[in-house]
């Protein structure tokens, strides 16, 4: 299946809310009208805006080389959609009745824009990006008729156009081993992850050694062995209760003597002794850096997306105790709150590598701005 079908499927809940409450704005004083011929068109794929670079085919959250930070993509020029052939929804096509070739439309006005600002906060955009999203969506177009699929369709604009200058793979330095810090709290899917990220990483040839860096609990341990048994990666461990920072410099050594290309290496979460971790993580760096004064290459931020707006002040804290690099989403299936992601590209610039959407060992992908906004969205689900 092709994973923007999966994806889809997965963020079910987040665009099922945003569909239901967009199509429920635009019934609220719509009136039903004649579709014009623009709208008569056959589906075809929707180019929300054109990509913001010609990037390779990736098929692993990582990019070969580190990427140079592209300069955000253009605002797509003010476009009414309706001069634009596009899909139509399953609730689009609800709301079109083919045989009388009628569709509902609103008038743009006060009462509308603030009814679609109420739905993006509850869609965990954060007032502020919400406030952002409907002002551009509104730009040149109040006063006009907007049907559902058109308001959808200039939502996964603004969407995709916020979230284009942060979708970066993780880079990959020809610096080996290359050293990557995986921190988040309890929970949110660092284990996961690193084994996710260890299994695409060896099936792309490239050689892997996990540290199980959170010492004091032995479940996480036990956990992350399981993850390196599946994904085909020695998992290097230390005595419950050990110090998590002599662990690191052993598989510093061990990554070195093995000629690994990436050492991961886990953390403990526990932010209610913020002090505490932040001396771990402190002391973590300062131990791998008498082998390689560049490490860590990547410090990987894990957020559980069902956590929602406290994903913000997750990050807000780990900036504080560690130098976060990206972040990867967990959890972006089973969730109504995946507009935390849309807020956390729009309040931080952090780039987001890769997006969690299951268990299994294959639902890691990366971030793809247009397949995530028109997920969210609804845009396109015949
Ligand atoms: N549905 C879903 N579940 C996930 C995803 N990522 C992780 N999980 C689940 O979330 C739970 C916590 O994941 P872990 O990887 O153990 O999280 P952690 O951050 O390592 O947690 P600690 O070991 O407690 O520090 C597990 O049950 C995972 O299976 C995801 O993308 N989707």
């Amino acid at each position: 299946m092709a994973f923007f079908s999966k994806l889809k499927d997965k963020l079910f809940k987040s665009s099922s809310k945003l569909e239901q409450g967009l199509d429920a704005i635009v019934e609220d004083g719509g009136q039903e009208e004649p579709v014009t011929a623009a709208e008569e068109q056959p589906e075809i794929p929707t180019p929300v805006t054109a990509p913001a670079q010609a990037e390779p085919e990736q098929t692993i959250a990582a990019a070969p080389t580190p990427q140079p930070t592209p300069a955000p993509a253009p605002a797509p020029a003010a476009q009414t959609p309706s001069e634009t052939a596009k899909p139509k929804s399953i609730l689009g096509r609800l709301f079109t009745r083919d045989d009388a070739k009628t569709v509902v439309r609103r008038t743009l006005d006060d009462d509308m824009l603030e009814q679609l600002e109420e739905l993006l906060i509850t869609s965990d955009m954060g007032v502020d990006t919400a406030l952002r999203v409907t002002a551009n969506m509104a730009e040149g177009r109040f006063g006009k008729k907007l049907s559902t699929d058109e308001i959808k369709q200039l939502l996964a604009q603004e969407v995709t156009r916020i979230m284009e200058p942060v979708a970066k793979p993780l880079p990959i330095y020809p610096k080996r081993p290359q050293v990557v810090l995986v921190v988040g709290v309890n929970g949110s899917g660092k284990t996961t992850t690193i084994g996710k990220l260890a299994s695409q990483f060896k099936g792309a040839g490239k050689k892997v050694v996990i540290a199980a860096g959170d010492t004091f609990r032995a479940a996480a341990v036990e956990q992350l062995q399981v993850w390196g048994e599946r994904a085909g990666v020695p998992v290097l461990t230390a005595p419950e209760g050990s110090d998590p920072a002599s662990l690191a410099f052993d598989a510093m050594q061990r990554a070195e003597e093995d000629g690994a290309d990436l050492l991961m290496i886990d953390t403990a979460g526990r932010l209610q002794n913020r002090a505490d971790l932040m001396e771990e993580l402190a002391k973590i760096v300062r131990v791998i850096r008498k082998k390689d004064e560049t490490a860590p290459h990547n410090t990987l931020l894990v957020l559980d997306a069902t956590t929602g707006q406290n994903a913000l002040s997750q990050v807000e804290t780990f900036r504080k105790i560690s130098d976060v690099s990206g972040l990867v989403m967990t959890k972006l299936d089973g969730t109504a709150k995946g507009g935390v992601l849309v807020a956390l590209a729009d309040k931080f610039g952090l780039p987001i590598h890769a997006i969690g959407v299951g268990e299994q060992i294959d639902d890691l992908a990366p971030f793809d701005p247009e397949d995530f906004a028109a997920a969210l969205t609804g845009l396109g689900q015949n």
